[in-house]
């Protein structure tokens, strides 16, 4: 990793702290790699947390009582985990969270509905890494989110609301009138499409109608991660009808957009597959076809 580090944590007007970058930073590129001071597994408690707190220095303590705490109506040590714990060992696409870790300078990332940042766990490396999802300039806010994609606005931050207790103020919730309009309809459409996608199953070619149709919407509407998932099943419908062509063209996608946002090491599951689609285990299982091919 780069040093110095290309951010500063300071105050954010409305947000308590925040992160903002000091120079440009590259898509893809790693802003932050950090351990965890402790991790909790399925049964979170405060005596839980007490104990996971107690071999560590004074200075961490302090550090960690010192993290934001939007729970009031927990005790203290548990309300700061609830506020600021990210996922170890779950993925960003929806899975069972297993484990849950602090990070003292990941923690102060705020939220924002069109991330620039996404966190991901190295699980070889035991480290939360935070990645640059887009070309970031100096002085922009370095935000992982927090909320569904999705959703309209008024759903994001209700769920906020009930989650975190605060009122999301990043600029996609800020949108008014004809643009917010906007956003919510892309957002509602590419949840819709994507629910549609996953029941295409034995109609590939309209699948990939639908997939071509999202990842315009997700790519307008500034979303990245979505488009990952979205590559990922363009591949398997090519891989379904015997499309070699797409096929590797999709894969080689969704393997770059991975080694961008979740890392390098996230993206070697893909590795057979770009050498040979073939290996993928559906391979030839529908009607042969040609599909289409990402833009
Ligand atoms: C994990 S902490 C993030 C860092 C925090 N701002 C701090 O001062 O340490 C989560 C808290 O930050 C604030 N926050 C995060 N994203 C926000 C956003 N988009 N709008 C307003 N407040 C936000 C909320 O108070 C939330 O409970």
């Amino acid at each position: 990793m780069s040093t110095p580090k290309p951010y500063i944590i300071q105050p954010i007007p409305g947000k308590g702290m925040g992160v903002l970058a000091t120079r440009s930073i590259k898509y893809g590129e790693l802003i932050l790699s950090e351990s965890p001071l402790f991790t909790q597994s399925h049964t979170v408690a405060a005596s839980t947390i007490q104990a996971a707190l107690a071999p560590k220095s004074d200075a961490d303590k302090r550090k960690y009582l010192e993290l934001s705490n939007c729970h009031a109506e927990m005790p203290p040590l548990h309300g700061i985990y609830e506020t600021n714990a990210f996922p170890c060992g779950a993925t960003d696409t929806g899975n069972a969270v297993a484990k849950g870790g602090i990070f003292l300078e990941g923690s102060r990332f705020n939220s924002s509905c069109r991330q620039n940042v996404n966190n991901c766990w190295n699980a070889r490396k035991e480290v939360i890494e935070f990645r640059a999802v887009r070309d970031i300039e100096e002085g922009e806010e370095l935000c992982v989110t927090y909320a569904e994609d999705c959703k309209t606005r008024e759903v994001r931050r209700k769920t906020l609301r009930q989650k975190f207790h605060f009122e999301c103020q990043c600029p996609v919730c800020a949108l008014s009138g004809a643009d917010l309009k906007a956003s919510d309809e892309r957002r509602v459409m590419i949840g819709k499409l994507e629910d549609e996608i996953g029941q295409c199953v034995g109609r590939p070619a309209e699948g990939m109608k639908k997939i071509k149709q999202a990842v315009r919407l997700a790519r307008e509407e500034g979303l990245v991660l979505p488009v990952l998932g979205f590559s990922y099943d363009a591949f398997q419908f090519c891989v379904m009808t015997s499309d070699l062509k797409n096929a590797k063209a999709w894969i080689s996608q969704t393997s770059k957009l991975a080694t961008c946002i979740r890392g390098p090491e996230a993206a070697l599951v893909y590795e057979e597959y770009v050498k040979n689609p073939k290996t993928q285990r559906g391979w030839g299982f529908g009607r042969r076809m040609t599909l289409e091919g990402p833009e």
